[in-house]
């Protein structure tokens, strides 16, 4: 394992090692720019660079290399012209490169399979998910509708880094498009065509009847034209084998040497477009936890996934933990030898480490400096004069915990009534993916519980919650983590959390107290946290009472920690470290 101390360690030197001539390219499901049709604008769209994490998280490793970035510009457009004029308009001002996806596999591809059936279940909510083989087809396309853009474009020596779930099978069918069948060979038509539909037209869930194809067995190793085809091992003998054989890796190598016979380092493809084996880079990072083989097993195209991940040559996740959990699963449910830094896969060793996400807490701090926040928390402490406020911002997802966040705000006045109209939770909580059911019954439940309490507690002076079902922009969201004097999060499961790094780097005055979710990736790292398990409702009513009475010395020197790791282990340095290695 690429241990989280050891990247540390070798930070700097990899920093270094970091070519400026490279190019990387980015992929993930969304573009970090957000287009809306505005007939204000010329050329009837506008366009603004999002925020988050993966934007900022990969603004170090931009400085230091030629950069692209692909994915779904999340809508579609009614012409061919109207594409064409957002494709310039990406290419010249945001070096991103659109995937146009017909809007019913868009649907499909992220409502349907990717946030109704591997969202559930790598958060370990397996009665949500919704399994359903219409969907599955639309994930499939919608990643070879990316793997087709990424080859109009890569080029010999580039590295593509391929962000999060909705896009598992992309490097699998990315590597079967750009270095074809063999090294000889080339991808032909009929080959593609399996990759799209299947070798009849039809789905093929592969249904492997026990957990570990044993290696070098026939399953294993068709199991890559399988995931691409959609055939199970047991169709395989009609399933054509876009596997890159083991075997084949030095003719592979004469074949990139003579494909660079012009010198420029950049290779021209063989005359059909493809590059040899090993000439193009390729990294996964999921932002997302990886469950338990227990769990994962569950999935009926669990051998599929991880054939698609494991055509990477690096695959990255936020905790120890979920690079143990995948490996296991490789083992379990591939028979293939691992070890705990990768895995044996068709010939080649598939590294595999561990990358904890982080913030540019530089950006918040600008934030509080700005004079708009600043009025903006005066008048919040006006309004909150002796009252302790404790913050919570999520996503409306189910792995959030709110409905437990609440519950244990109840119990904590309940057991506390000298706290009553003494302390105040202010609850951000932004709509999220709207279009799937589950996330419209949890808004039911939610509310039910917040009426319930501000009934229960609530006076004619205050009420307990001030629940914001809405998102709140960049001032507010600084201004509201700087008044707090506690941060509150209790997800089920969640790959990282940066709300609650984002809490810590606007805390240089305050000192408020980190109270957070064991089952948040951000609790391996965040020491100096009160570390709960929201399913204890009287644990985290516990602790919502130490941060309240806990004395000012303490909460210092809890700081002092925590603002260490926040301001070390940044977005920049993330993304830096990932694609160093
Ligand atoms: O794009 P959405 O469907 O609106 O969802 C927003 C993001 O949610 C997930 O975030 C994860 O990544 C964070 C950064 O690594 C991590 O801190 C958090 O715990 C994860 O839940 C999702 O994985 C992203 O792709 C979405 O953009
Ligand atoms: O109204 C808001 C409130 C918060 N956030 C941001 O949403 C991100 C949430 O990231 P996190 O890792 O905590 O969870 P995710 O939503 O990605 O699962 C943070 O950067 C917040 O600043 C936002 O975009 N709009």
């Amino acid at each position: 394992m690429v241990s989280h101390n050891a990247n540390a360690q070798s930070d700097s030197g990899s920093r270094d090692r970091l070519a400026t001539n490279s190019r990387l390219i980015v992929v993930s499901n969304r573009l970090p720019v957000t287009i809306k049709v505005d007939s204000s604008q010329p050329g009837g769209y506008s366009f603004a660079l999002s925020s988050g994490g993966l934007v900022s998280a990969l603004s170090g490793a931009k400085k230091r290399m030629s950069f692209t970035w692909i994915g779904w510009p999340g809508l579609s457009v009614p012409t061919r012209e109207d594409e064409l004029f957002i494709e310039s308009k990406l290419e010249k001002e945001y070096s991103c490169r659109p995937v146009w996806l017909d809007p019913d596999v868009a649907d499909a591809h992220y409502n349907g399979f990717s946030n109704s059936i591997l969202w559930p279940l790598f958060h370990y909510h397996p009665g949500e998910m919704n399994f359903d083989e219409g969907n599955w087809l639309a994930y499939r396309e919608a990643n070879l509708r990316f793997a087709e853009s990424v080859r109009e474009i890569v080029r010999k020596g580039d590295m593509v880094w391929v962000q999060d779930y909705h896009l598992m099978l992309l490097p699998l069918m990315l590597r079967t498009l750009i270095e074809g069948s063999s090294a000889q060979g080339s991808v032909s038509q009929r080959e593609l065509e399996h990759v799209r539909h299947g070798v009849d037209g039809s789905s093929h869930l592969a249904h492997s009847s026990g957990l570990a194809a044993p290696p070098g067995s026939e399953a294993a190793e068709h199991s890559a034209a399988q995931v691409a085809s959609g055939h199970s091992h047991r169709t395989s003998t009609t399933a054509t084998n876009l596997n890159v054989q083991s075997g084949t890796t030095a003719q592979a190598v004469a074949a990139m040497e003579e494909d660079d016979e012009d010198g420029d380092g950049k290779g021209r493809g063989t005359a059909d477009g493809t590059t040899s084996r090993g000439s193009v880079k390729i990294g996964f990072f999921l932002h997302t936890p990886f469950p338990s083989s227990e769990i994962y097993r569950i999935l009926p195209v669990r051998r599929e996934i991880l054939l698609g991940v494991l055509h990477c040559d690096l695959v990255g996740f936020h905790t120890y933990d979920y690079a143990r959990h995948f490996l296991s699963s490789c083992t379990r449910i591939l028979g293939l030898p691992t070890m705990p830094n990768g895995a044996e896969f068709e010939g080649r060793y598939v590294h595999v480490g561990t990358y904890p996400i982080g913030i540019e807490p530089a950006q918040f701090i600008e934030g509080l400096a700005r004079d708009a926040v600043k009025t903006r928390m005066r008048a919040l402490e006006r309004r909150f004069e002796g009252v302790k406020i404790i913050v919570g911002v999520d996503r409306l997802d189910y792995i959030k915990g709110i409905p437990q966040k609440l519950h244990a705000l109840e119990t904590f006045l309940q057991e506390h009534p000298e706290w009553v109209g003494k302390v105040v939770l202010v609850q951000v909580a932004v709509p999220s993916r709207q279009d799937v059911e589950e996330y419209q019954n949890l808004r039911a439940i939610i509310n039910e519980a917040v009426g319930r309490i501000n009934g229960r507690f609530g006076t004619v002076e205050s009420m307990p919650i001030h629940f914001i079902h809405r998102s709140v922009n960049f001032e507010e969201l600084c201004a509201l983590y700087a008044i707090s004097d506690a941060c509150l999060v209790t997800s089920t499961r969640d790959g990282m959390n940066l709300v609650s790094y984002e809490y810590i780097a606007c805390q240089q005055q305050r000192n408020g107290v980190m109270i957070l979710s064991e089952f948040a990736g951000a609790a391996q790292s965040l020491n100096g946290s009160l570390i709960v398990n929201p399913w204890d409702k009287f644990a985290v009513a516990d602790a919502i009472h130490e941060a309240l009475t806990m004395a000012s010395v303490t909460r210092k020197a809890n700081f002092d920690k925590l603002s260490r790791y926040v301001n070390k282990h940044t977005a920049s340095w993330w993304g830096t470290s990932f694609v160093a290695e």
